[in-house]
């Protein structure tokens, strides 16, 4: 097998703003990133394709609490919206995968793996919901919210307006690792634990059981990239550049920078709770795991980043 690379794909990153969340947009969006993925994959890496669904999950819960106000439709638990996220952006990421295989004369082909990833029932997130998910409020939206649903937990996200938020377990293990495994040992390129896979717990008789959840992708993908020796671990967000003072007068965007540094600037507060800081701390991990170099960029700067030209890269040393 060749170089292997973990390419994990923010939920946001793919709805360009309110106007175009449309399934139909994200299939487009869905199709310009794969473009520069495939770009990788022609530079020599094998990818597992990992994604987010920050947006998409809470899109999906609201619809079915919608339509349990409205109409006394059973309501679909979160762990499942969360399969149904999974099942439904890999669909598109593995055609449009397909697609552009062809287009290039490329002949590889791409799957998805419905992915469950066990996480530990006493985890504190439980007791603590931050994982924030859906769309963004206003402080006008607010006031409605606040009489409309007292039980909603609501954060600021990084300045962008108001989500509410979920619990977000550390992921423990990936279940279906051997599978994905066993496909990228094939030149297959694997779209797998999207939305940070399908929360499940053990029971005493080691069955599997969902736990309505939204794991961190950017943990589960980190841990996937670690568990199998990734040599590049990937992060593509709506942001060419990690930066300092995010938002200030003074931002200034970070390049080269190494693990120590990156930890310090981490420890000073830069990276924002809920957005940069989880990408922060899962290329921090996937470092300290033994991987030698991550990256965080925007799509269409994925390949330059590879190559060295652009996006954050922060290296072992
Ligand atoms: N220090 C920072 N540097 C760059 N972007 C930051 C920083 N802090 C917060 N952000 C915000 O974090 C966003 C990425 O997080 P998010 O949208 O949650 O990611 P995802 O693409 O995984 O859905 C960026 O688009 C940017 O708005
Ligand atoms: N599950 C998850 O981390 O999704 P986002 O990357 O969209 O926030």
């Amino acid at each position: 097998m060749g170089k292997l690379a973990v390419i994990a794909i923010g939920g946001n990153s793919l709805i360009k703003d309110k106007k175009h969340q449309t399934v139909d947009d994200q299939y487009l969006a869905v199709c310009e990133t794969v473009k520069h993925i495939v770009d990788v994959i022609e530079e020599g890496y094998e990818v597992i394709v990992t994604h987010g669904n920050g947006p998409q999950v809470g899109f999906m819960l609201r619809r079915s609490e919608i339509a349990h106000e409205a109409d006394d439709m059973h309501l679909v638990p979160l762990v499942n919206c969360d399969a149904d996220t999974q099942g439904a952006i890999g669909y598109q990421i593995q055609q449009a995968l397909q697609n552009e295989f062809n287009k290039r004369g490329i002949k590889k082909k791409a799957t998805t793996v419905v992915s469950q990833v066990e996480v530990d029932k006493n985890d504190s997130a439980f007791s603590n919901p931050s994982k924030p998910i859906g769309s963004f409020y206003n402080d006008d939206d607010m006031d409605k919210i606040k009489k409309e649903h007292p039980d909603w937990i609501m954060i600021n996200d990084s300045g962008r307006g108001y989500r509410r938020v979920v619990p977000s377990p550390m992921p423990i293990k990936i279940i279906e690792q051997d599978s994905i495994e066993l496909l990228i040992n094939k030149g297959i390129t694997v779209i797998a634990v999207g939305g940070g896979g399908i929360p499940v717990i053990r029971d005493e008789e080691d069955n599997l059981n969902g736990i309505n959840a939204v794991i961190d992708k950017d943990n589960a993908s980190c841990l996937l990239a670690s568990e199998l020796n990734a040599d590049l671990f990937i992060i593509s967000t709506a942001v060419p550049n990690v930066c300092i003072n995010f938002g200030k007068e003074n931002q200034e965007k970070l390049h080269d920078i190494s693990l120590d540094r990156i930890k310090e600037l981490r420890d000073e507060g830069h990276f924002a709770p809920g957005s940069m800081l989880p990408k922060i701390n899962a290329c921090v991990n996937f470092l300290e795991n033994g991987g030698t170099k991550a990256i965080i960029t925007c799509p269409n700067e994925l390949k330059e980043a590879v190559i060295g030209n652009k996006g954050t890269i922060i290296c072992n040393r």
